[in-house]
């Protein structure tokens, strides 16, 4: 027996994929991915564009069919109605009529739900109780993302899943969204977001899921990834490199060589002592993009 092994997390699984594969036409936005939600989770879905973010939210909730594999919500079919009763979401557009009053669109979704949250509390909430009265068509673009997030909690879900859910907000707006998820998060609900910034998952998540063209590259703490992401493009004006510590891609464009490394330091020592010719050094630390994209590469 291992008596290092982890102890099994018991908590119920309310989301699942399962070797799930999306393909539209030839190409593969999903290969095989493997992937686990449980309750109380708070999980941030962090990739690139395209790497198949929306697609597997969309499959977990049953808009799309898998190509291979399967999803579960709350153990069911997710394509079935009745198993996503327990499920708030948001996705990148609001999909509001235009000339549905903001209050009129909570009675809305409310009405589908056996106790949904009080419509007033949840639009002070989301500091949309000033606009209640206007329709939604005349909001701005940051009053729409809140009261598409609002929306997401109007039943109050077991489970919310918000894809980019601050994108274009300013700063303040981001604080207040950030604070009512947290909240839900606290009362013992289970988030799934994604988003382009590693500093919006930072805020919110405990674990992160990296997702790049198609596959799960990274699922660890938020620690762990962020060390990951700890890359470096070195370029310079260089002949041929010899063999180098830490490098995990090597590219030449405009007579220059750009290398990405994990050790930035230590590239630049050992072409000090490997007495490389070299000149006109440039260190970048790479972006987030670049980094997820150098290492499922490598
Ligand atoms: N309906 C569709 N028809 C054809 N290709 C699609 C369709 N939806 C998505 N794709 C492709 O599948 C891949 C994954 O797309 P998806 O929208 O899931 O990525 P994403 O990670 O959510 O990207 P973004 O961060 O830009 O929203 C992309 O290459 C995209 O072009």
């Amino acid at each position: 027996m291992d008596v290092h092994a982890e102890p099994a997390d018991t908590r119920t699984v309310v989301a699942q994929a399962i070797g799930l594969t999306r393909r539209y036409g030839d190409h593969t936005a999903l290969d095989g991915v493997d992937f686990t939600v449980r309750e109380g989770e708070m999980i941030g879905l962090l990739g690139p564009n395209g790497a198949g973010k929306s697609t597997l939210l969309n499959s977990l909730v049953g808009l799309r069919r898998p190509s291979a594999g399967r999803c579960e919500l709350f153990g069911g079919d997710p394509s079935v109605p009745a198993n996503r009763r327990a499920l708030g979401m948001t996705l990148q557009e609001t999909g509001v009529p235009g000339t549905l009053k903001v209050a009129e669109a909570v009675d809305l979704i409310a009405a589908h739900y056996p106790e949904p949250e009080d419509r007033d509390t949840l639009l002070a909430r989301f500091g949309l109780d000033e606009v209640a009265r206007r329709q939604a068509g005349g909001l701005s673009g940051g009053q729409k993302r809140r009261l598409a997030l609002a929306l997401a909690f109007v039943g109050r879900p077991r489970l919310v899943i918000l894809d980019e859910p601050t994108t274009g907000l300013d700063v303040e707006s981001r604080r207040m969204l950030w604070d009512s998820i947290r909240e839900f998060h606290a009362g013992g609900g289970t988030v799934l977001l994604t988003s382009h910034y590693l500093e919006e998952i930072e805020a919110l998540a405990e674990r992160v899921v990296v997702l790049v063209g198609g596959r799960v590259i990274a699922d660890d703490t938020v620690d762990a990834v962020r060390g990951l992401a700890r890359v470096h493009r070195v370029s310079m004006v260089a002949g041929e490199l010899p063999e180098l510590p830490g490098v995990l891609s090597v590219e030449r464009a405009d007579q220059r060589v750009h290398v990405m490394t994990s050790d930035a330091d230590e590239l630049i020592r050992a072409l000090v002592r490997l007495d490389v010719d070299f000149s006109g050094l440039e260190v970048q630390q790479a972006t987030l993009e670049e980094a997820f994209l150098t290492i499922s590469g490598s």
